[in-house]
């Protein structure tokens, strides 16, 4: 496939297939991040004992580690199911929530990169920088008021990393260490609702349960996502963060291929 409205037709082929996404995520957002899975036409579930989550990985059409809520037991489940993954061929998706927060979260986060291949690893950009040493500034969970140069910043951590990443803010970037795409949908609103980048990871792991080329289905992912986003702010956003929230789960379900096509905001850099 070739260029990104070809990759938004995946929406359809989520919503035809109805892929089976394992996340091991964390207890603020687990949820939101199920009914977002179900809005968008995925079948969510949540599986965290050792001695379960080999299997639930090799059954998944895609795996989604989180570490929001991380403690060392959940740590070992992440990574015997990531193991099984990889040897299953399934997409492992990686959300490093905080890494560069505390020394344990930047620790865990790149223990986690060493010992599974990682198709896609999405966060914002102060945890990125973080997981390949740079700095940037980081407050708890959110990036920071940092500011340097994110399109570079996707394509270093791309390459050193090994897999694709997508850093998402206010514009979006993805890379992977020969194509670069930046994508402008989203509205701020996003930011008052808990769990909004974690949902968006597993929709990533969703998409790359359908599609091997793993930087069209998180480009895909990513626009298709921040046009729900704008169509919810526009129905529902002058009430307020509850009222969004609701509306963007709406939104995640009625949003088309052709929405995304029209209002979607992709350049290749
Ligand atoms: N200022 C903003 N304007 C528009 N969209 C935004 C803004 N900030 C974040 N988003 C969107 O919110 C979603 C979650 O991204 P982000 O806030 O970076 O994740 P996290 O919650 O993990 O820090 C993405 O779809 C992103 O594009
Ligand atoms: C508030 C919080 N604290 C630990 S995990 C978490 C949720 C973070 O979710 P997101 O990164 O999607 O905003
Ligand atoms: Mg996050």
């Amino acid at each position: 496939m070739a260029n990104w409205h070809e990759w938004v037709e995946l929406l359809e082929r989520v919503r035809e297939e109805n892929p089976l996404v394992h996340n091991i995520t964390n207890v603020v957002v687990t949820n939101f991040t199920a009914n977002g899975l179900l809005a968008l036409g995925a079948s969510p579930v949540m599986a965290y004992a050792k001695e379960e989550v080999g299997e639930m990985a090799q059954l998944a059409g895609a795996l989604v580690l989180n570490i929001g809520t991380l403690n060392d037991k959940e740590v070992e489940a992440m990574l015997v199911a990531g193991q099984a993954a990889n040897e299953a061929g399934v997409p492992v998706i990686f959300d490093p929530v905080g890494a560069g927060a505390t020394r344990y979260r930047t620790e865990t986060a790149r223990r986690i990169v060493g010992q599974v291949k990682l198709a896609v690893i999405r966060g914002n950009a102060a945890e990125i920088a973080h997981m390949i040493g740079e700095a940037w500034a980081i407050k708890g969970v959110d990036a920071g008021g940092g500011s340097g140069d994110r399109v570079a910043l996707a394509k270093r951590a791309a390459e050193q990393l090994g897999a694709v990443v997508a850093i998402t803010g206010k514009e979006d970037v993805v890379a992977d260490g020969q194509r670069t795409y930046l994508i402008q949908n989203g509205h701020p609103l996003l930011t008052k609702v808990t769990g909004a980048g974690c949902l968006l990871t597993s929709v990533v792991g969703a998409f790359a349960a359908v599609e091997r080329d793993a930087a069209a289905a998180a480009v895909a992912a990513l626009v298709y996502y921040g046009v729900a986003a704008e169509q919810a702010a526009a129905k529902a956003g002058e009430r307020g963060p509850g009222s969004f929230q609701t509306a963007f789960l709406d939104a995640l379900a009625y949003t088309s291929v052709d929405d995304v096509k029209r209002y979607g905001r992709v350049e290749q850099r």
